[in-house]
């Protein structure tokens, strides 16, 4: 008996060291799609070419532009070097679309409007944290592109059930939502998520995308629902008659067992939104701002002590009393056009008359160039409708909250700074944002229309002592001895230690500073006395320990983890009252040595030993500094094997590349 995920980690298994089902051994995966942007691709590709490296598939490869872009109007003679303004983020689209033409991968440009790359039982991986199988880091990119495999360990199952009937006003972000506060944001941690029940039953596919999407957000490699007749009409295709019986096939056996189940009930998701800065934090619309006091753990309630603090937020004040000055109708959550339909159709139930209040800027970033009109709509009740790309989801064009600016936000992510220092989000749905828009705060989408305008429409309609050598993948660690650092925080996630701004760069070494900060310096870059990495002895730690749970939350951005190697060794693996211990010595400002060859940990002064285990074939390769991608063209024989057998045995998932090339002629703005 199988999992939907058991059947589609074994259809992909190129070789195994093990037995593949066996979660302690990786094994090597075949990858069917790997989506490539322009931030976590520069290092990868720098890599790949200076080891004389081709990339293996351009065929299964597709690249866009999406974070860094403007959504300036993108008409007329514009090219990169005009239409981008700011040099760093030019540099990171100029890159790619000189790797792109290096390569032969097919480049979906600025005013690409194509869709469909992803197809049922595919495994498809990118560059970002928010692919829902699944997200990976620059240096698994630059082992893809020369590979098309990845090494990996096969997760745990999950299964999360939501059954019953959602009530009006209530769509899939508000599902979602209420999951990650249910299960928290590290719930999901080591599982591959299936959503059933009849309520995901019922979904429509951009629905469905959007819980898939956000799984990242509580802490899941990758989030699936098993295709139905809801998918195949959403493929609208007839020539996929022989891959739809193939596909009927992957669903979950009745009888499969689950490492872990959590049913949900329908009638429990209310329309939802957070309070403060994990996508955790959240209540429904109906209720007021959480007394810190009312969490069990200490940590959460320091946690929601400074989330309030940061949020500028009073426990007990109602959510639907809080004023906002933004709004973000946009990300790859919820900004795809049924989303914008749902919204739209919020302005449309209140007549000519809905706009957006007075003092509140509102934006339309949808995810593709489909308009359907939708934009004359919104531009009407007084919303600013834009083109294509990540936009104040991340703010890293010139899109961005100012600092104490406070935003209704459809996107995914309400971490500190994320959505421009100061920022400060609201995670909300499409139609919840559009009723933020109309009142000039949070507001219950259903008092405001009856909500009968938008459930529906989301149904289904049919070593490293070496400090400043850049990190490759070939270097050998075998221990390191120094100052180790305490760090008692919860959630630490990537925007915290890397935030986004110097995500554009485009290459690997000197981002040591950029490490915490936003904690390291004040708004007039003067460093903060208090923060710990800068109080003596710690401005050289070579260690930190980290008390806290689900460090290295969120974002798949690998430039996190080049900051923290460029300064200090960074382990993870105790969560316990080893880890306080540890913490406790490292208070001491003595020296600490990690020893990955004995796999102990020694506190030099006090004498205290601290064995840990590191899986084995992770442990080997540093050790022996041993290069991943050698090693995944050493099985080149069973990767041809593989490519064979599927295309013999799934022939629609060859693509044809100069279909895919031919749109880039002729405009600008493509190569
Ligand atoms: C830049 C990218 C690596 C990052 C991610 O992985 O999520 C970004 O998309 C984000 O949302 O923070
Ligand atoms: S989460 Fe935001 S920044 Fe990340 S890929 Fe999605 S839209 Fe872009």
């Amino acid at each position: 008996m199988s999992t939907l995920y058991d059947k589609i980690w074994r259809n992909h298994v190129v070789s195994s060291l093990g037995s593949s089902e066996d979660e302690s051994t990786p094994s090597l995966i075949f990858i069917d799609r790997h989506l490539v942007h322009e931030v976590s691709s520069p290092q990868a590709f720098e890599a790949l070419w200076s080891a004389k490296r081709v990339v293996r598939r351009p065929d299964c490869t597709l690249a866009t532009a999406d974070h860094n872009v403007p959504t300036t109007p993108r008409t007329g003679d514009v090219t990169t070097d005009t239409y981008v303004q700011d040099p760093t983020s030019r540099a990171q689209l100029t890159a790619l679309e000189k790797n792109m033409r290096r390569s032969g991968i097919p480049y979906y440009g600025l005013r690409d409007d194509r869709q469909g790359f992803i197809l049922p039982g595919t495994v498809c991986v990118c560059g970002d944290s928010h692919t829902s199988t699944f997200g990976i880091g620059t240096s698994e990119v630059e082992h893809v592109l020369a590979t098309q495999t990845l090494r990996i360990r096969k997760s745990q199952n999950m299964r999360i059930t939501i059954d019953g009937e959602l009530g009006l006003g209530v769509t899939s972000k508000d599902v979602i939502l209420h999951i990650i506060s249910t299960i928290g944001t590290a719930g999901g941690t080591g599982f591959v998520v299936e959503y059933a029940g009849s309520v995901v039953r019922g979904l429509s596919m951009e629905a469905r995308m959007t819980m898939c999407n956000m799984s990242i957000e509580a802490g899941a490699r990758a989030g699936l629902v098993a295709p139905d007749e809801t998918t195949f009409a959403y493929l609208r295709s007839t020539s996929w008659q022989h891959a739809e019986e193939f596909w009927k096939t992957l669903k979950t056996d009745v009888d499969a067992k689950f490492d872990r189940e959590v049913f949900i009930r329908a009638e429990d998701v209310l329309p939802t939104v957070t309070w403060g800065t994990s996508p955790q934090d959240n209540v429904p619309i109906s209720a007021s701002v959480p007394d810190p006091s009312s969490f069990e753990s200490p940590q959460r309630r320091e946690a929601a002590v400074q989330s309030l603090k940061y949020m500028g937020l009073t426990a007990g004040t109602l959510m639907e009393d809080i004023t906002i000055d933004k709004v973000f109708i946009g990300s790859c959550t919820n900004s795809r056009i049924e989303d914008l339909r749902i919204a739209a159709s919020i302005i449309t139930a209140l007549g000519p008359d809905a706009k957006v209040a007075n003092g509140v800027v509102a934006m339309v970033v949808p995810g593709s160039g489909k308009q359907e009109g939708l934009d004359v709509l919104f531009r009407r009740a007084g919303f600013d409708w834009r083109e294509a790309g990540c936009s104040m989801c991340i703010g890293l064009n010139p899109d961005h909250l100012d600092a104490k600016e406070r935003c209704a936000s459809t996107s995914n992510r309400n971490f500190r700074d994320r959505q421009g220092t100061g920022g400060r989000t609201h995670l909300v749905s499409p139609a919840m944002a559009v009723a933020a828009a109309l009142k000039g705060r949070l507001t219950d989408v259903r008092k405001l229309v009856g909500a009968s305008a938008c459930y529906p429409n989301s149904r289904a309609s049919n070593n490293s002592e070496t400090q400043s050598a850049p990190i490759r993948q070939t270097r050998q660690f075998v221990s390191v001895r120094g100052i180790a650092v305490p760090l008692h925080m919860e959630n630490v996630d990537t925007d915290m230690l890397f935030p986004a701004q110097w995500l554009k760069t485009i290459t690997r070494s000197g981002l040591g500073d950029c490490l915490f900060n936003r904690f390291r310096v004040d708004q007039s870059l003067a460093k903060r006395p208090t923060f710990i990495l800068n109080r003596e002895p710690y401005t050289k730690a070579k260690i930190m320990i980290c008390t806290g749970h689900n460090f290295g939350c969120g974002s798949s951005r690998e430039h996190a983890v080049w900051s923290l190697f460029g300064d200090i060794f960074f382990n993870n693996c105790f969560q316990n009252d080893e880890c306080l211990k540890l913490a406790e010595y490292a208070s001491t400002g003595a020296d600490m040595e990690v020893d990955l060859d004995k796999e102990e940990i020694r506190c030099i002064e006090s004498g205290l030993t601290v064995a840990f285990k590191t899986n084995p074939t992770n442990r080997n390769r540093l050790l022996r500094g041993t290069d991943d991608i050698e090693d995944a063209l050493a099985e080149a024989d069973k990767i041809s094997e593989y490519e064979a057998m599927r295309r013999q045995k799934w022939p629609w998932l060859e693509l044809d590349i100069s279909r895919a090339r031919r749109r880039v002629v002729g405009n600008p703005l493509e190569w």
